[in-house]
């Protein structure tokens, strides 16, 4: 039988911080341990003596303040030119007077060309971005200097990076036709072609108006099964890797594992069935295939971030190793497409359904079947990179948000033991099949929970995009062919438009639970995670119920705890944001199997119950809260962000 290297336990190194580490990890420590221009600013404290010493941020929040970051934004030459100016216009009725006026409406246009002058990153900037820090990181220290809209340069390299909801909805959304995919096009170009993520123009618009009407409401509904299922086969895999040698379960047997690993394989295997009805059974076996797109994934994450792109150059793909393993790899593949969709036309040419609007069929709801009963052109190149587009769009960004769900569900106990009380309730008997009303009613602190973790973990972290012609964004010029980074790192975890618990792990920011859960709209802008305007993704319930069904079935069976919780987990990123050495969790059978009724009472009572060691894990703090609150309220304690309810349109 092949093995099972999903669940293979592995060693890590890198485990996760607290939430305070992080933030001062990311307000004040730089990769290379040099400053930023300041960022780190060390202060003593009162008993400096003693030896003791602080990274004062606040120190840096004055400065920042007080303007020492930003660029003199006045007209120098207009300051030169001032005193000469005065001196001619005293020459009354004299042709100093017509110099005087000419020199005034010169410095007009320099102080207009000076205002609209972006903010410029310099210094140390080429050091911190080939430091250790991910790219995404840098960009929120430098943010944190320059402000919402700055430019970045090194070299004969600059970009425009933008941290601001009304910025960002200009790019997306007002001016959305001026600006192209510009440098991911380039990128992704080897593996999606002309697919939807990099295409542009008329073939992007054609291809949108094709693809969308397949990922329709039935579509979604009829996935929300397989997910079940597949989630299913998660929680088995899990448990035989747990064991059944001890006399009960929950017993205390677990076992150790990277959760990101397995969560690349469950949603792989999740992905392959909706995009184009293929059995990858990941979770379970490693085979050519698996190896193939898993090297192209790694290759479009390698070339998102290697500066030179040398791959460009003729002949270089027989020449260097990890090139010719990625053309095999993309052969490969490529091959399994054409088949898949050859065999895809014979089926639609065999079968006698009809086709109507909201198509399905029931023994393949896949996405290529429905473009193919459509009569979408199989024998385009077209059809081949939507489908390529769509594993890769679909798979990494899903395993990315349960990974980091998981990792800030094991910080945060009390948010744990809150959605727990629920899954608990949705699902009485243990893991069971979840349909999308089971979602929308008993799931939404689950869902919350969803969207909190893509608040601090956005995949992508950051957007790019090119303009067309000369724009103005946040009063400055962008010249025309400027590469944009919009980062939505920076404004998720912006104090400006969060508040100042920005970093903290609290689904219940978003307003009450029957409230509408957050998109770009009713946040303005601020809750980007799914981007916007007309490029927005079209996966985004499918990808939501994917997880929110998921992690209830997982959390439902088992209990996780980090491994390493004292060691940061470390953040690499290609496309999503990768943990550095996996997510090591070790993973325990819940004692528990009866539900509760979904409520809970008091967090820090459970809370301090556990410190006292009443509640040995969060599945058992969960289950109390069940017990307690039978007959209180069925939702939690929402404890709203004002500022997320204020700003909602
Ligand atoms: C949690 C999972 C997901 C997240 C966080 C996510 C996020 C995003 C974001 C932010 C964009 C906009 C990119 C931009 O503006 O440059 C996008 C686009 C896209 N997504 Fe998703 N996505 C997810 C899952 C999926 C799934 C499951 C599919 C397909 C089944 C999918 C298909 C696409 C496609 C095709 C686009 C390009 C749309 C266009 O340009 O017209 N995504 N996604």
């Amino acid at each position: 039988m092949a093995s099972s290297p999903a669940i293979k336990p592995r060693s890590f190194g890198p485990a996760p911080s607290k939430q305070l580490q992080w933030r001062h990890q990311l307000v004040s420590r730089s990769s290379s341990g040099r400053n930023i221009r300041g960022l780190v600013t060390r202060r003593s404290s009162a008993n400096e003596n003693d030896g003791e010493k602080i990274a004062a941020t606040e120190d840096l929040e004055a400065r920042i303040a007080a303007g020492e970051f930003s660029q003199y934004r006045g007209s120098k030459r207009e300051a030169l030119v001032k005193p000469v100016r005065k001196l001619l216009a005293s020459d009354q009725g004299g042709p100093g007077r017509f110099l005087a006026y000419a020199l005034a409406k010169a410095s007009r246009q320099w102080r207009r060309n000076a205002a609209e002058r972006m903010p410029e990153a310099k210094g140390d900037v080429r050091i911190a971005l080939m430091g250790e820090d991910p790219l995404f990181v840098v960009l929120y220290k430098l943010y944190r200097a320059y402000g919402r809209v700055f430019q970045l340069s090194f070299g004969p390299k600059s970009f425009v990076v933008i941290s601001d909801p009304k910025a960002l909805k200009h790019v997306l959304v007002d001016n959305a036709d001026n600006y192209t995919k510009g440098l991911l096009g380039e990128i992704l170009d080897f593996v999606m072609g002309d697919g939807l993520i990099p295409a542009d123009g008329e073939l992007w618009k054609m291809r949108r108006r094709t693809v969308v009407p397949a990922v329709h409401r039935k579509y979604v509904a009829a996935m929300t099964e397989m997910f079940s299922e597949c989630a299913l086969r998660g929680v088995d895999k899990l448990d035989a890797s747990i064991g059944t040698d001890l006399p009960e379960k929950g017993s205390g047997k677990s076992t150790s594992l990277d959760m990101e690993s397995f969560f690349s394989r469950l949603t792989l295997d999740v992905i392959g069935k909706a995009v184009f009805n293929y059995e990858f059974d990941a979770l379970s076996k490693d085979d050519a295939v698996i190896d193939a797109v898993y090297t192209l994934l790694r290759e479009a994450e390698y070339r998102s971030i290697t500066l030179l792109p040398y791959w460009r150059i003729p002949g270089v793909s027989r020449l260097v190793p990890r090139q010719r393993r990625c053309e095999e790899a993309l052969t490969l593949v490529n091959g399994t497409l054409n088949t898949l969709i050859a065999d895809c036309k014979q089926m639609v040419e065999a079968d006698d359904e009809k086709f109507m609007e909201e198509y399905l069929s029931k023994s393949d709801p896949s996405i290529l079947r429905f473009l193919v009963a459509s009569g979408d052109d199989v024998t385009s190149k077209v059809l081949r990179d939507d489908l390529m587009t769509l594993l890769i769009a679909g798979h990494e960004t899903s395993a990315a948000v349960l990974t980091w769900t998981f990792y800030l569900l094991a910080q945060n106990p009390k948010v744990a033991a809150k959605m727990r009380a629920e899954i608990d309730a949705a699902m009485p008997d243990g893991p069971s099949a979840l349909t999308t009303d089971d979602i929308s009613n008993k799931l939404r602190y689950t869902t919350r929970v969803i969207y909190e973790s893509m608040r601090l973990y956005p995949q992508p972290p950051v957007l790019l995009r090119r303009s067309i012609e000369e724009d103005m964004v946040d009063g400055y010029k962008v010249r025309s062919e400027a590469d944009v980074f919009i980062s939505v790192w920076n404004i998720h975890r912006s104090e400006e438009h969060w508040g100042k618990d920005v970093l903290d792990f609290n689904p219940d920011r978003f307003g009450p639970l029957e409230d509408p859960h957050p998109n770009e709209v009713n946040t303005g802008y601020r809750f980007v995670a799914f981007g916007a305007g007309k490029r927005k993704c079209l996966g985004d319930m499918f990808a939501l119920y994917e997880n929110v069904v998921t992690l209830s079935m997982l959390q439902r069976a088992f209990d996780f705890e980090l491994v390493n919780p004292d060691e940061p987990v470390g953040m690499e990123t290609g496309a999503t944001i990768h943990t550095k050495g996996g997510l090591n969790m070790r993973v325990r059978r819940r004692k528990d199997s009866s539900g509760g009724n979904g409520t809970v009472t008091s967090d820090d009572d459970l809370l301090n119950q556990m410190k006292m060691g009443k509640w040995e894990s969060v599945s058992e703090m969960g289950a109390k809260a069940s017990e307690d609150s039978s007959g209180a309220s069925a939702t939690p304690t929402a404890a709203a962000a004002p500022a997320a309810a204020a700003n909602a349109n």
